[in-house]
């Protein structure tokens, strides 16, 4: 049963604030008040794994990358592992028969040994490091994309000492500025990412490319910004960066227009009508410039994996503020969702696992954080008799969560757990005190363990129910 097949039952009273097109795929009412992801029950997955915990529903992620290939059968569908990023995840990667961006050594070391085929790896960056150069050549990565000719004339250099040809997109800042917040727009003229078209500068950098005998240049690339939900962006981008692939002195094969597909409240963003538009401008305007068709490729990363999670929390107390605000404080935070914090996102609170007749009041859901601006969930509606051990879900954390989490004030990150038909299994587990003291060389090692109070890790698959 889904959310969408129960929406009914979800609109009595008990789950009159669940939006079913926020939550997880798979979500479905559960006894006494709570909700199920994967067949797994939120409380019961709270009180097996502790608060806070993200869990991830791999069937919504599975479903989400089927509807991109199915969508876009002809284009190259590269996941973008910024978002989320475990070894967990690749065998669904793999499945689906889509690739994988990644955007450090750290991301590419844990793809390749979660078995990701390198020839299906695509490697990012502005400023990569000369070792996650070589790791890239060494791996015999599928493509790099170059942002510049500085990158280009780098990868060129370690390439040639392993008697390597590399393919390269070239990474162009098309002058159209998109994106949800500020701080990531990245396809404008005063922002860091790419060779801006302007004044002829990326030709010179494409031909300059074209002319390394250790690069082979197959295609250019853009990523606008993230969380655009207007299709008609992307073509914006397409006229120019055609323009320029005529140009060039070599015939390219490839546009990819990166990521940055919305995930905003209850509208799903539109894969097909995407792939129609861009599909479309790029066919026409190939044909019409006389250009042999470019391959497209998309680099979706929110709009796989955002709705399959959600992060659950303990309550650890309520006050009234003088301003008459109601805050509900949790044992997360900032932590592990800076995304309130850094881009003013909005999120939604739930309180799962009791049933209540109290009245709905506005809340602030907050976190245990050292800091006034440390907000989960401004203005939710919560029972006005939420209290101290109540579990509070917030759906829509499965991109930019786990993977922007943070151990501020010496808190670890939580773990993530992977459900699928009843089955929870933790895929990155609780990062533990004697996790966070282990980093620090000046301590005593024989001191004593601090951290024991929490340092159990769950590493096993659960099976839920049957124990
Ligand atoms: C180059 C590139 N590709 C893809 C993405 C994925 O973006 P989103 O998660 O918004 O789809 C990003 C991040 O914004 C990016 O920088
Ligand atoms: N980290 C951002 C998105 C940036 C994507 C990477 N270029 C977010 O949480 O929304």
């Amino acid at each position: 049963m889904t959310l969408e097949t129960v929406i009914p039952s979800l609109r009595s009273t008990l789950y009159q604030h669940v939006d079913p097109a926020a939550w997880p795929l798979t979500t479905a009412p559960a006894p006494g008040g709570d909700l199920a992801v994967g067949g797994a029950a939120l409380t019961e997955l709270a009180a097996r794994f502790g608060t806070p915990a993200t869990v991830l529903d791999l069937d919504d992620v599975a479903a989400r990358l089927r509807a991109y290939r199915v969508a876009l059968p002809d284009a190259d569908v590269a996941y973008a592992g910024k978002a989320l990023l475990c070894a967990g995840l690749v065998p669904l990667l793999v499945e689906a028969g889509v690739r994988l961006d990644v955007c450090s050594g750290g991301e590419l070391a844990l793809a390749l040994r979660a078995g990701m085929p390198a020839d299906r790896i695509v490697v990012h960056g502005n400023a990569p490091t000369e070792a996650e150069l070589d790791a890239a050549v060494t791996a015999r990565v599928g493509r790099v994309v170059v942002d510049s000719l500085d990158v280009a004339d780098r990868l060129a250099a370690v390439a040639a000492r392993h008697r390597r040809v590399v393919d390269v997109l070239l990474r162009i800042a098309p002058g159209v500025d998109a994106g949800g917040h500020p701080a990531i727009r990245t396809g404008g003229d005063d922002q860091k990412f790419g060779v801006p078209l302007a004044g002829g500068r990326a030709a010179a950098v494409a031909a300059a490319i074209a002319g390394r005998r250790a690069l082979r240049l197959v295609g250019l690339h853009c990523h606008l910004g993230s969380q655009i939900a207007d299709t008609a962006v992307w073509e914006r981008a397409v006229d120019p960066l055609l323009d320029l692939a005529a140009e060039l002195p070599v015939a390219l094969t490839e546009l990819d227009l990166g990521g940055g597909h919305a995930v905003t409240g209850g509208t799903p963003f539109d894969v097909a009508g995407f792939a129609r538009r861009v599909t479309g401008a790029i066919a026409r305007g190939c044909s019409s410039r006389g250009l042999a068709p470019l391959r497209l490729g998309v680099e979706p990363g929110r709009a796989i994996v955002a709705r399959a999670g959600v992060t659950l929390y303990r309550v650890q107390a309520t006050k009234c503020a003088g301003s008459g605000r109601w805050f509900v404080a949790v044992d997360g935070g900032m932590g592990d969702n800076p995304r309130v914090a850094l881009y003013g996102a909005a999120y939604d609170a739930h309180l799962v696992g009791r049933t209540t007749c109290a009245a709905w009041r506005p809340a602030t859901v907050v976190g245990r954080y050292c800091e006034a601006g440390d907000v989960l969930a401004r203005d939710v509606a919560l029972p006005e008799d939420v209290t101290v051990g109540d579990v509070i879900a917030v759906p829509g954390t499965g991109a930019y969560h786990h993977a922007m989490a943070s151990s501020y004030n010496l808190v670890g990150r939580p773990p993530l757990v992977g459900v699928r038909d009843g089955v929870a299994r933790v895929l990155v587990r609780r990062e533990t005190t004697a996790d966070l003291l282990a980093r620090d060389c000046c301590l005593p090692r024989s001191a004593p363990d601090a951290g024991s109070w929490d340092d159990e890790a769950w590493c096993g698959g659960v099976v839920l129910g049957r124990d």
